[in-house]
């Protein structure tokens, strides 16, 4: 019997849109299922905002077409649209005159949700993007830090609860280390968990941190579509290949898996009680970083030195990725 797949969450097919003469997005099709991130990701100008902004009819395209859950959006009025899909645009976008709590509730008031139900979903996202209501849900945009401002703005897109969420650079404004905490925050988020997601960076680590699939762009165009451990073992094109090359290490490090090195680590070692899924990179993270308030501390720590043995497991791990490519 044929198998039957589920309708994907989104399907774009031919898409493309010119601005003058200049083709921002050239004939790009992908599918989405549901409950996927995507991360559209690729250099400045490369056509990524502009592909994003025609999922929710912000930008309308020159040809193709966006389904969303089957039906094409040009039969739904852009406003009706928008209130299913969140969406969180790269310079926040706060209403300055609004409270925080005014601004997460605007799409459920648009709705007609009960005021009662708004303001216990409020509350409940405020605590849970570690914005504890009692101190800011009467404070003015104005009146926050950058991550913060950008924290209200994921809670503003998730408060109706909308099954597809679309992120321009969400963590765009942030310094490094912020921007890592934040963005294990969202990984971690409850809320996010069986969303449908497409998510703009032209952050290579974070892309690879938060991407069920990539879609790489260069000027316009699909360079390839596939998973972190795809676009960075089996490029499509040299693009591709040099897109990752300057942080083509610490990207291996962190797309490998305890389960991947395991068949090389010739003797019994304490990283057999670990999480197979634990990325390379997080063990060895663990390992140096004795500091660390890390879950992964609270495992059974190595004896014996273990370095050298998951420095050299690793590498012949990555010799028999290698080997698949040729
Ligand atoms: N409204 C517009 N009018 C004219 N040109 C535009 C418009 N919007 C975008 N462009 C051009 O289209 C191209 C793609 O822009 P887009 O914003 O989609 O790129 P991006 O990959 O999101 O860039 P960045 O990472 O810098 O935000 C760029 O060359 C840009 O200058």
């Amino acid at each position: 019997m044929p198998e039957i797949l589920p309708e994907p969450a989104i399907r774009v097919s031919g898409l493309t849109k010119h601005f003058g003469a200049h083709a921002a997005v050239h004939d790009v099709s992908f599918s989405l299922p549901a409950g996927e991130t995507l991360v559209l990701l690729g250099p400045s100008g490369c056509g990524k905002t502009t592909l994003l902004k025609m999922l929710n009819r912000l930008v309308e395209p020159d040809a193709g077409t966006v389904e969303i859950n089957g039906r094409d959006v040009r039969q739904q009025r852009p406003e009706e649209l928008r209130r299913g899909i969140g969406y969180v645009i790269q310079q926040v976008g706060l209403l300055p005159h609004y409270s925080v709590a005014d601004n997460v509730a605007v799409v459920p008031r648009l709705l007609g949700h009960a005021p009662a139900a708004i303001a216990a979903r409020t509350h409940e996202l405020l605590t849970r993007l570690h914005l504890p209501p009692e101190r800011y849900a009467a404070r003015f945009p104005h009146e926050l830090s950058g991550g913060q401002q950008q924290r209200v703005g994921l809670a503003r897109a998730l408060a109706a609860d909308p099954p597809i969420v679309l992120l321009d650079e969400p963590f765009g404004a942030l310094d490094p280390v912020t921007r890592a905490r934040i963005r294990r925050e969202f990984r971690e988020l409850e809320e996010l968990r069986d969303k449908t997601i497409v998510l703009v960076t032209h952050d290579v680590a974070e892309a690879f941190e938060l991407a069920d699939r990539i879609l790489l762009l260069d000027a316009g165009r699909v360079q390839q579509l596939g998973t972190p451990r795809e676009l960075l073992f089996r490029p499509a094109t040299d693009f591709v290949r040099r897109f990752f090359a300057a942080e083509r290490l610490q990207l291996q490090m962190r797309t490998l898996t305890l389960k991947d090195i395991r068949p090389f680590l010739l003797e019994p070692t304490a990283f057999d009680a670990w999480p197979p899924e634990t990325s390379v990179h997080a063990a060895l993270e663990a390992l140096t970083d004795t500091q660390a308030a890390d879950p992964l501390q609270q495992l059974p720590q190595p004896t014996a030195p273990v370095m050298r043995p998951l420095m050299e497991a690793f590498e012949q791990a990555l010799q028999t990725e290698h080997a698949w490519t040729r």
